[in-house]
């Protein structure tokens, strides 16, 4: 009698913005997903005209279509994790937020993307207060960046202690399960180095301090790897562990492509040697 494999698949959905360019949102989000062995489903907030030195223009979607696309995930397929990277206004984030309170969006890892890495604007002024109010509370875990922190914790970061600080006070104020706030744009010794707080641990996570300046698309690749292990049944801390090793290998593999900063290499273990 033969057996009939086990075919079963985690699934992710991203909601987040197209970048032309390849090296972050939903097309980092989805090499991410698959590099998990994790079925990657897709809601498009906007599309990005953008490559490794900048963003050139952005056209945003009809939050209906966010919607719509969301609705359609999660009626049919359903999913097991979420991530949320560019969401650019308050109407989308306002779309967003409201279906993370009828749908079950579980495990919703909300990446408050703001400002690339290029410094290109990502998300309108007006937008930051209704993402704090109305999708923070809703996260399990929210991954500011250096900028991000600052803005969410009103707190100038230099130090360790102030990354602490800042991780703290965003939990407090804004609700969220869990922070991570990242040091990518930290400098000296603390690039690379990452907080997590989750009120009951305080936890410094730090791996290696990875010498390029082919950062493209780390953030959107480390939020969606957190979705990823999460989807894979792991538990907060040990999903945000794995996507630190994880964003490490990629960035020590990132690709010289371009002419500004390359993106990251998801595939690097498909990599023939000597790359
Ligand atoms: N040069 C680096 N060496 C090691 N880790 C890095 C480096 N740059 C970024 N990271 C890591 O990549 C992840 C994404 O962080 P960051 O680059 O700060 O996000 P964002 O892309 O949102 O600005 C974090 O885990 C951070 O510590
Ligand atoms: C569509 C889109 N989403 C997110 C980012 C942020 O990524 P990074 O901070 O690595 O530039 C980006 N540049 N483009």
């Amino acid at each position: 009698m033969s057996t009939v494999p086990d075919l079963s698949i985690p699934i992710a959905l991203t909601i987040a913005g197209s970048d032309s360019g390849g090296g972050a949102g939903i097309q980092a989000d989805l090499r991410t997903f698959a590099f998990h062995q994790v079925h990657g489903t897709s809601a498009l907030t906007c599309i990005t005209a953008q490559n490794t030195q900048g963003v050139t223009r952005v056209d945003a979607l009809p939050p209906e279509a966010v919607v719509a696309q969301i609705a359609a995930v999660a009626g049919d397929i359903g999913v097991q994790a979420v991530k949320t990277g560019m969401l650019l206004n308050r109407e989308i984030i306002a779309a967003v937020a409201q279906q993370a309170e009828e749908l079950p969006l579980p495990n919703l890892v909300v990446d408050p993307v703001m400002v690339s890495r290029t410094g290109a604007q990502l998300i309108a002024d007006e937008a930051i207060a209704l993402l704090c109010t109305d999708l923070l509370p809703k996260a399990r875990l929210t991954t500011p960046n250096r900028y991000e922190a600052q803005i969410l914790a009103d707190l100038e970061i230099h130090t360790l202690d102030d990354m602490k600080q800042a991780a703290e006070r965003i939990l407090q104020t804004h609700q969220p399960g869990a922070v991570l706030v990242k040091g990518g744009g930290m400098t000296g010794e603390l690039r690379g180095v990452d907080v997590f707080a989750d009120g009951t641990q305080l936890a410094v996570l730090q791996t290696q301090t990875v010498h390029t300046t082919d950062t493209h698309g780390t953030g959107c690749t480390l939020s969606a790897a957190i979705a990823a292990n999460l989807a894979l049944g792991r538990d907060l801390f040990s999903a945000v562990q794995h996507a630190k090793d994880y964003v490490t290998h990629a960035l020590q593999h990132s690709l010289r492509i371009g002419h500004g900063q390359g993106p990251v290499g998801h595939f690097y273990s498909l990599l023939s040697s000597g790359r």
